[in-house]
């Protein structure tokens, strides 16, 4: 029963038709009413199963001290009652779930409650289960093992306070509440001291899952932050040459492959030594990462822009066809020629760029040969006056669009 449960509580969203085929013919019906019992939302289905988990635990509690009762060491009346009302709390917990009440709630798989309630009910058995007590210690184990993994530091530390205080009281109405409960005290104190024990342990080993846990994901958030870094450009907040040369060759395989178009075009700024010459240094970081705010705000999100070193920019145009790709970089041209960078000091600067570009021909051609190609498209660019767009291929495109 309880594999059943597990295999179809974690079972994938989606099957293919093979798998399914596979099953056994009753296993249709078994999904039907796991679906039925835990939903078809994954994130519901895992602390609904949690809770049936907790529930069936709760169960064996209750039939354990049925029996108890039966063999005439409790009070069936007592254990009559503990049944009714843990199996109504029961009733009620998944209810709350099951019926997305728990998601307004800032934990919507109720297991502080569920834990706390069990601890609770647990120590209620241990009043009630007459000599036969010692059989909730194993139940109250079980039970803070969910608590090690579910519950926050803060909680966890609630549950030890709680459950020692509640298991105080438990013992003390035990000991010397009832007229038929007393055995020696000793007992009780050794009770008492693995209980405590017990309550003591799964706390420490919930606060070192926790930070370990904690650990884990500062270093995954180091490593994405150190792998961010050395794929950035510092002064552009683009990404730089290292990822553009890792995209290109995965990109590169992929249309190779999927006989997709790939164009790649070189940007370079013009007489930018002479903007460093004239405003300063300072000022020509500046024109780059405004050059680079410019060209960000013209290309589409497929597109990638890089600064490949200086003033010089690479941007990858996947699946573009080259008059697509020269009409959107004779857009950029124009843009960057347009827009004056005003300085604090009051002077304003004006730039231009010159672009090459290339389309990856099919076959065998790398996106390194491409590249090359596209920098010739650039130097023919910088040769023909600069300010203008060259396109590597002539054949591609009727004509180059230069402008002056
Ligand atoms: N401010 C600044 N300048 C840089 C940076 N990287 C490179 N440069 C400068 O960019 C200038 C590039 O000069 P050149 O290669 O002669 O090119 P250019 O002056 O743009 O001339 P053309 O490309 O032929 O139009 C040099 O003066 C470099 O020092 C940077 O990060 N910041």
């Amino acid at each position: 029963m309880l594999g059943v449960f597990v295999c179809h509580t974690f079972r994938p969203k989606q099957k293919g038709a093979v798998l399914q085929q596979d099953n056994p013919p009753s296993s249709g019906l078994i999904r039907r009413a796991m679906d039925a019992l835990l939903t078809t939302d994954r994130d519901q289905r895992i602390r609904l199963s949690m809770s049936v988990m907790a529930a069936l635990l709760m169960l064996c509690c209750i039939a354990a001290l049925q029996l108890v009762a039966a063999a005439g060491l409790a009070d069936a009346g007592h254990v009559h009652w503990f049944s009714v009302v843990c199996s109504l709390g029961l009733i009620a917990v998944y209810w709350l779930i099951r019926s997305g009440y728990s998601q307004r709630w800032e934990d919507p798989a109720l297991t502080f409650l569920q834990i706390v309630s069990s601890v609770t009910c647990t120590a209620v058995a241990y009043v009630i289960a007459g000599s036969a007590r010692g059989i909730t210690l194993p139940i109250l184990a079980v039970i803070l093992i969910f608590g090690v993994f579910g519950l926050s530091p803060r909680q966890m530390l609630f549950v030890l306070f709680y459950g020692i205080a509640v298991f105080g009281v438990a013992l003390s109405v035990a000991q010397w509440g009832l007229a038929h409960g007393s055995q020696p005290l000793a007992l009780t104190a050794a009770y008492m001291v693995m209980i405590v024990v017990m309550l003591a342990s799964c706390t420490f080993i919930n606060l070192r899952v926790l930070a370990s846990r904690k650990r884990k994901l500062e270093l995954a958030q180091a490593a994405a932050n150190e792998r961010e870094r050395a794929i950035r450009d510092e002064l552009t907040g683009l990404h730089n040459r290292r990822f553009m040369l890792e995209i290109m060759h995965l990109e590169g395989a992929r249309v190779q492959r999927n006989h997709q178009p790939l164009l790649i075009a070189q940007l370079d700024l013009d007489h930018f030594k002479h903007i460093n010459d004239t405003h300063g240094h300072d000022a020509g970081d500046q024109v780059l990462a405004a050059f680079a705010r410019t060209v960000a705000g013209y290309i589409r999100s497929t597109d990638i822009l890089a600064r490949w070193g200086g003033e010089e920019f690479v941007l990858l145009m996947v699946n573009t066809a080259a008059d697509n790709g020269v009409a959107l970089l004779e857009r950029v041209r124009a843009a960057v020629q347009e827009s004056v960078l005003v300085m604090a000091a009051g002077a304003s600067i004006r730039v231009t760029v010159s672009i090459g570009v290339a389309q990856l021909q099919t076959g065998h051609e790398t996106p390194i040969g491409l590249l090359r190609r596209a920098d010739e498209a650039l130097y023919a660019a910088k040769a023909q006056g600069r300010n203008r767009v060259v396109l590597a291929d002539q054949t591609l495109l009727e004509t180059t669009v230069a402008t002056g």
